[in-house]
């Protein structure tokens, strides 16, 4: 973030109220674009579009300023025995393809077969979104977000599944809504044993 957050006077001017001050050459940039884009970036209703772009990008890709692999840094002992698989489904995220920077909107479906410990069931939402609030193809948040939770929970399985509308591929170039991106990735029991995977993709509703 320090890179993108400048220090110098008129930075610190353009942020009140506690938000990021954005420095003049990002600011240019976004200026660059709306000019390029057709439009006159000095008119009233855009001139103070790029600081809102410019932050809007800083949440946008939120995830560059954490490691989510935190979120799972507190377990608790498995309770009770219990050794089935813990899912946590339709659990809503947003991204951006780093092709286009364009919306990617959808779903994930988390599960993992606990060996020694559970987790709290919000951290894997938590970890999908540290994943998803970067610049991202969909198959490298799959892969990411199941790794992530099989090397620091070191549980018996991982899967993954997750499915996205890509705004790249409606407001733009092939124009083709309501399609979906369905990728998945299993590890440990689900990759090895079909009965597990069957079982939890009809968990997951597929
Ligand atoms: N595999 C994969 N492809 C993606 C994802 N997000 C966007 N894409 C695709 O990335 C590709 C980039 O293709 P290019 O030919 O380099 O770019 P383009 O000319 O803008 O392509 P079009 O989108 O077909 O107009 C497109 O086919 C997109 O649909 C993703 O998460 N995974
Ligand atoms: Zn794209």
């Amino acid at each position: 973030m320090s890179s993108l957050v400048g220090h110098d006077e008129d930075d610190l001017q353009d942020g009140p109220l506690g938000k990021p001050a954005v420095p003049g050459h990002v600011q240019d940039a976004i200026r660059t674009l709306i000019e390029w884009a057709g439009d006159d970036p000095t008119r009233e209703g855009l001139v103070d579009t790029p600081k809102r772009v410019a932050r809007a990008w800083l949440e946008y890709c939120q995830g560059y300023q954490e490691d989510p692999a935190v979120h799972l840094s507190r377990i608790f002992e498995e309770v009770g025995g219990y050794d089935e698989v813990v899912l946590l489904k339709d659990i809503p995220f947003q991204s951006h393809c780093e092709h286009h920077m364009a919306p990617i909107i959808g779903k994930a479906a988390i599960a993992y077969l606990p060996r020694d410990h559970v987790v709290g069931i919000s951290k894997l939402a938590r970890v999908l979104h540290g994943f998803a609030r970067r610049l991202q193809i969909q198959e490298r948040l799959t892969a990411e977000v199941a790794q992530c939770i099989w090397q620091h929970l070191k549980p018996q399985g991982v899967a993954v599944v997750i499915e996205a509308n890509h705004a790249c591929m409606t407001a733009r170039g092939v124009r083709t809504p309501g399609v979906s991106m369905i990728t998945s990735r299993m590890m440990g029991t689900f990759l090895e044993d079909e009965r597990s995977r069957k079982e939890v993709l009809s968990l997951m509703g597929y």
